[in-house]
């Protein structure tokens, strides 16, 4: 099964995400889309990083009526900082039956040659890329690189995290039912979140 893997993390999730990965199961040869949800990204340390089972409880809220779309906690497990190539040569092993595809915005494709092991998964694994603003998306060391038009939106976790603190509405950058979650439980109003 041609599953693609969207890594972030998703602090929150919100509807650029799920419009681009929506889109990828529209338009491409993709059966699933799972969101791995990275407890922590090598190149961020964030204050304002939630709880990564709060995470995850979010990003499960935000798909739980989209068929093809499945959340995975595989990296909880896993050493920290998340390197991708540790969890793709794991999920390969737990799942030989999927074939794995990396779906990334031509923002993280400029990264990537600094990740760990790019080398191998430039070389190795099928990447879909799709065009972010201002992030030209040229990358010809990936063998098997595919470049996908998709709807441009500028929303970021970044700019939710900052409206919620700033007491603002965050309605429709989120799904419904993770605006109710984050106000309930009053997430990212403070500026260092218990962990
Ligand atoms: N508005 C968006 N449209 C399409 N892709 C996005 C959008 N926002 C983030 N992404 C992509 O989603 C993946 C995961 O992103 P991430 O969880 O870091 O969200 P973010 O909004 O970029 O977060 P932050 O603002 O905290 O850095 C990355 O590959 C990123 O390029
Ligand atoms: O493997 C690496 O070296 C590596 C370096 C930077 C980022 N990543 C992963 O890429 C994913 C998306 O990153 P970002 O910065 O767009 O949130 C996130 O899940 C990270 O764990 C992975």
């Amino acid at each position: 099964m041609k599953t693609g893997l969207y890594f972030g993390s998703f602090n929150p999730i919100h509807t650029g995400h799920l419009i681009i990965a929506q889109h990828l199961l529209n338009e491409t040869d993709l059966q699933q889309v799972w969101f791995v949800v990275s407890p922590q990204n090598p190149f961020k340390q964030q204050k304002t990083l939630l709880n990564e089972y709060d995470r995850l409880y979010l990003v499960n809220l935000a798909i739980q009526k989209t068929s093809g779309f499945k959340a995975t906690d595989i990296e909880f497990n896993l050493p920290k900082p998340s390197y991708t190539i540790d969890t793709l040569t794991y999920l390969e092993e737990k799942y030989p039956q999927h074939e794995f595809v990396l779906i990334m915005g031509s923002d993280s494709l400029q990264n990537l040659d600094k990740w760990k092991n790019a080398e191998t998964i430039m070389q190795n694994y099928p990447v879909y890329v799709y065009d972010r603003p201002g992030f030209p998306a040229d990358q010809p060391e990936i063998k098997q690189l595919t470049r996908l038009k998709a709807p441009l939106l500028e929303i970021s976790a970044t700019h939710i995290r900052e409206l919620v603190q700033q007491g603002k509405s965050i309605r429709y950058l989120v799904p419904d039912e993770v605006l109710d979650e984050i106000e309930k439980s009053g997430y990212y109003k403070l500026k260092n979140p218990a962990k």
